[in-house]
């Protein structure tokens, strides 16, 4: 299977690198899954037999272009990547555009045109448009994954459509930003302050591009919006969230919040069609103190009953795993 990689940052990278450490598991079970095309805002590096995606990666670390890929390296856009070179399947991981959904949306609707599936993590057009993409993959008779775009390695979007098919998902509630979480873990471990850990975080390539996103509880509502809009049929968009983030959260306000049981979370809910983020006091021994980089979603369903799911929300192999996994659908869909 041919695969294009849109955007090469944090989880770009960790697409490759997990393509890479599984090139063998995946020609044994699969075929080989190859990657013809890279492109980050440098440029491209394409290669019709594949890319050998150590030296891309190696590439990218020192000079920060992917251009600079030896003799392979294309000053083209993503765009005319998507249109001219010859691919099974796109995956979108540039950042997340939480007003417009650019340049991610025009990226997922060319591919669609062009007649190429879409794996992506990108909230931004899921969060602002999610019935069009939809419809356009529809159309053009193309296959659209996303299960990165919420709780990133966290099973979620399959699990409510495929594990759970069938089941009326009555409301959700949950951690869906990893980040917020590894932050007010960390200020009541270790009672560090804020700028502090969002550099670390930052280093661990978990934060958004933008990482206000994060921190604003803007990420955990356009998660949600997709929650809403993928597995409970709603048509939502981001501006139906009430958005707190945890900016104001202190250490102090952890501390005392411990001494009467309970500890501080980032929740973002969905309940009777209202969509709320907001950081809230859980008590310490509730399934939803989950701690770092966890997510955790509980699901109410009608035939289920209560589901809860736990998994790493961020981080370039995590998300990765996320990816590749919707990948294999596509190969297993398109190759029967
Ligand atoms: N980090 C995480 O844990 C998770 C992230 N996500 C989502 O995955 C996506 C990627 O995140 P992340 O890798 O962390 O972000 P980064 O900021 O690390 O990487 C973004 C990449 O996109 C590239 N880019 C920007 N514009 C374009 C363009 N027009 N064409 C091609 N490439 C472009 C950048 O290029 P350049 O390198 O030249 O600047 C960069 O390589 C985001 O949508 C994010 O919300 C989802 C789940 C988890
Ligand atoms: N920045 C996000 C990445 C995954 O979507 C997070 O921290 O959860
Ligand atoms: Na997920």
């Amino acid at each position: 299977m041919d695969i294009i990689i849109i955007g090469f940052g944090a989880i770009g990278k960790g697409v490759a690198k997990v393509l890479y450490e599984k090139r063998e598991y995946l020609k044994e079970n699969f075929e080989e899954f190859k990657v013809v095309a890279i492109t980050d805002s440098s440029g491209a590096a394409i290669d019709e037999n594949g890319l050998d995606l150590k030296k891309a990666i190696d590439i990218k670390e020192k000079t920060g272009k992917i251009i600079n890929y030896p003799e392979k390296g294309r000053e083209m856009s993503s765009i005319d990547v998507i249109r001219n070179v010859d691919a099974d399947v796109v995956v979108e991981v540039t950042p997340s555009n939480l007003e417009t959904g650019e340049p991610a949306k025009t990226h997922i609707l060319e591919s669609f045109k062009n007649k190429k599936h879409v794996v992506t993590a990108n909230k931004g057009p899921l969060a602002l448009c999610y019935k069009e993409l939809i419809e356009e993959a529809k159309k053009y008779n193309v296959i659209f994954r996303h299960e990165a775009s919420v709780g990133g390695a966290m099973p979620i979007i399959n699990l409510a459509k495929e594990t759970l098919a069938g089941n009326e998902i009555l409301s959700i509630r949950g951690i869906l930003n990893g980040t917020t979480n590894y932050i007010l873990t960390k200020m009541e471990k270790e009672g560090l302050d804020f700028e502090t850990i969002l550099k670390e975080a930052k280093e661990l390539g978990i934060a958004e591009t933008d990482p206000t996103q994060d921190i604003e509880g803007l990420d955990t509502a356009a998660k949600i919006v997709i929650l809403a809009n993928s597995i409970m049929g709603m048509n939502k968009t981001i501006k139906d969230v009430k958005v707190k983030g945890i900016s104001r959260i202190t250490p102090e306000a952890i501390f005392l919040a411990n001494k009467r049981g309970y500890t501080i979370k980032l929740i973002g809910q969905i309940k009777d069609k209202y969509l709320i983020v907001e950081p809230m006091l859980i008590p310490i021994d509730s399934p939803l103190n989950v701690k770092g980089t966890l997510n955790v979603a509980m699901f109410e369903t009608d035939l289920a009953k209560e589901v809860v799911v736990v998994g790493r929300g961020a981080g370039p192999i995590e998300t990765a795993s996320a990816i590749l996994s919707d990948l294999i659908h596509i190969y297993q869909a398109t190759r029967k």
